[in-house]
């Protein structure tokens, strides 16, 4: 989607507040036309030039009470500033997070996350606001410079058109600003997956002996962020020191024309002060401007790396309305019972590489156990993966005839539910872990703790599990869901023989050829238990044996 059309989206989201927005805001740009205006009839009449009936101290109050009510427009403004800038980014946030749980991906890292819920969100927020500034000031400039053309024509076209070139040579670099930018979030996004990754298996770097390695790691990572950040900046602020400068530039060249043209009294003193002062409030204006292209262009950066986490097509709910205050009400989904579950022409290929699964064709029938087994990296957990929709798949996989068309929503209880083969569990307490929240269910919490041979552990916390406990959790978690199809990914990996045939007799008893599973193992107590075992190798079914 096209970065105008995500923000006028994201502006049509609250759009009386906008409006409002936009109001006080016009205000507060225009009025400074007015100070102006002002100051010229105060020094004309100090120089005996003018006409005007208000006498000079009716001048200052005028003056006066403009700044005032500024000030008291700016105060509501910004009210209405901050609370419209909260809604943007925080319907950001909320529809970033809703897909996130709702669409989780297996590709994505908790880093990237964090700069989009952070950077990025901010960004696409200061983009819909600087729209009403760039207007404001726009209008200013429009306004002034019919001003002063009515006073001078050479004067203000020579002030206005270095303004312009100025302008141009800043939108020309602003692409070399946004380069520059996307570089150094880049570096940015870096240092924060890698110190994410190290921190999760900080145990692990201890035990190796390999915190050297990570400090020189991170400090590459970091000498290359300063570097970038670096060039970000320098470029910033050089851009920044010309367009202050450009007033002082400004002023020089008025006061030089203004010399000769107030000796032959066809410009007053009223006038030169009317043009400093518009002066700065223009050279402001396109000051923004650079600096609104300059911005425009990181947005579009931030939407296409957060639209990145979207299916095609599936973008725009990026910037769908919803309500910030209530939550989406649960849905009960009703599935229809699984007779036949078909792979057909299935493939997924990890991005850049050759590897990971294609041209599957499987049929797999009601209450049967399909074990996929096979060497290791011949494709067996990225099939599960595409299964359980967390990795996006070409070909069709078909419930009962009927092609899933979007997988990822569709492959969760009670269609589906899903052990991976690297466990994850969180701090709370075993049984917290294992519901998530299917409170309602309570007595599916023994059932699911009996078969992960569990009973023992309910009193512990997740961070005070063992590797095979922690599997166990994550078996136990997808058994405490009612669903149509178990999918499994090598969950006896970490487990004692005795432990896991304990945990098969139990699977087998509560489950076998009740509910469909398929399973990915090399297991013994797995494979004698199979109706069918698929052959996997390099990506490829190379076998099916029915039994
Ligand atoms: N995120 C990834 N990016 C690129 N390649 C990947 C990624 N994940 C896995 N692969 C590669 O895809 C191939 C299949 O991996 P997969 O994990 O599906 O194998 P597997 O059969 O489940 O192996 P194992 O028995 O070790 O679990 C492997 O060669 C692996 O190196």
């Amino acid at each position: 989607m096209k970065t105008y059309k995500y923000i006028y989206q994201l502006m049509a989201y609250r759009p009386f507040l906008y409006a409002l927005n936009g109001l006080l805001w016009l205000l507060i740009h225009l009025l400074p036309l007015l100070p102006g205006i002002i100051l010229q009839s105060f020094f004309d009449q100090l120089s005996g030039h003018s006409s005007t009936v208000i006498s000079t101290t009716g001048l200052l109050a005028l003056l006066a009470a403009i700044a005032l009510s500024r000030i008291v427009i700016i105060y509501f403004g910004g009210l209405t500033d901050i609370l419209h800038r909260f809604s943007i980014s925080t319907i950001i946030r909320r529809n970033l997070f809703a897909h996130l749980l709702h669409k989780p991906s297996a590709t994505t890292q908790a880093g990237e996350v964090i700069i989009h819920f952070r950077e990025d969100a901010e960004q696409a927020e200061s983009a819909v606001s600087w729209v009403l500034d760039v207007i404001g000031k726009f209008l200013f400039a429009i306004g002034a410079f019919v001003v002063l053309l009515n006073i001078s024509v050479s004067m203000t076209l020579l002030v206005f058109i270095p303004l312009v070139v100025i302008v141009m040579i800043a939108n020309k670099v602003s692409y070399k600003v946004e380069e520059n930018r996307e570089r150094s979030k880049e570096a940015s996004t870096a240092v924060a997956n890698t110190i994410g990754e190290f921190t999760s298996i900080a145990q692990s770097v201890n035990l190796a002996n390999a915190e050297p390695y990570v400090i020189e790691k991170i400090t590459a990572l970091n000498e290359q962020r300063k570097q970038r950040m670096l060039k970000d900046r320098v470029l910033t602020q050089a851009l920044d020191a010309i367009f202050s400068n450009t007033v002082s530039l400004g002023t020089g060249l008025i006061l030089l024309l203004a010399a000769s043209a107030i000796r032959n009294g066809t410009f007053t003193i009223g006038d030169l002060s009317l043009f400093i002062y518009y002066l700065a409030f223009i050279t402001e204006f396109t000051d923004f401007f650079g600096m609104f292209l300059a911005h425009y262009r990181q947005t579009a950066v931030s939407f296409s790396r957060m639209e990145k986490l979207f299916q095609k097509g599936m973008e725009k709910e990026l910037v769908e309305h919803h309500s910030l205050s209530e939550l989406p009400a649960e849905q009960k989904r009703e599935v229809e019972p699984l007779e036949t579950l078909t792979l057909h022409n299935l493939s997924y290929v990890y991005p850049g590489t050759e590897k990971g699964f294609r041209n599957i064709e499987l049929t797999i029938d009601r209450g049967s156990l399909t074990v996929i087994t096979g060497v290791i990296g011949s494709g067996k957990s990225t099939l599960l993966k595409a299964l359980a929709g967390v990795l996006p798949y070409e070909g069709e996989i078909r419930w009962n005839g009927r092609a899933v068309t979007d997988a990822s929503a569709f492959f969760t209880p009670p269609a589906s539910a899903y052990t991976p083969q690297i466990p994850t569990v969180f701090q709370q307490s075993l049984q917290e872990n294992i519901q998530l929240g299917v409170y309602e269910e309570e007595n599916t919490l023994d059932r699911s703790l009996h078969i992960a041979v569990l009973q023992d552990d309910v009193h512990r916390k997740g961070t005070q599990l063992s590797g095979g406990q922690k599997q166990r959790t994550a078996i136990a978690r997808m058994f405490a869901r009612e669903a149509e199809l178990y999918l499994m990914d090598d969950i006896g990996s970490a487990l004692d023989i005795e432990t896991e045939q304990k945990m098969w007799e139990r699977i087998a008893h509560e489950f076998l050829h009740k509910k469909t599973m398929i399973i990915a193992s090399h297991s013994q107590e797995c494979l004698r238990r199979a109706d069918q075992i698929v052959v996997m190798k390099d990506g490829q079914i190379v076998d099916i044996i029915k039994q």
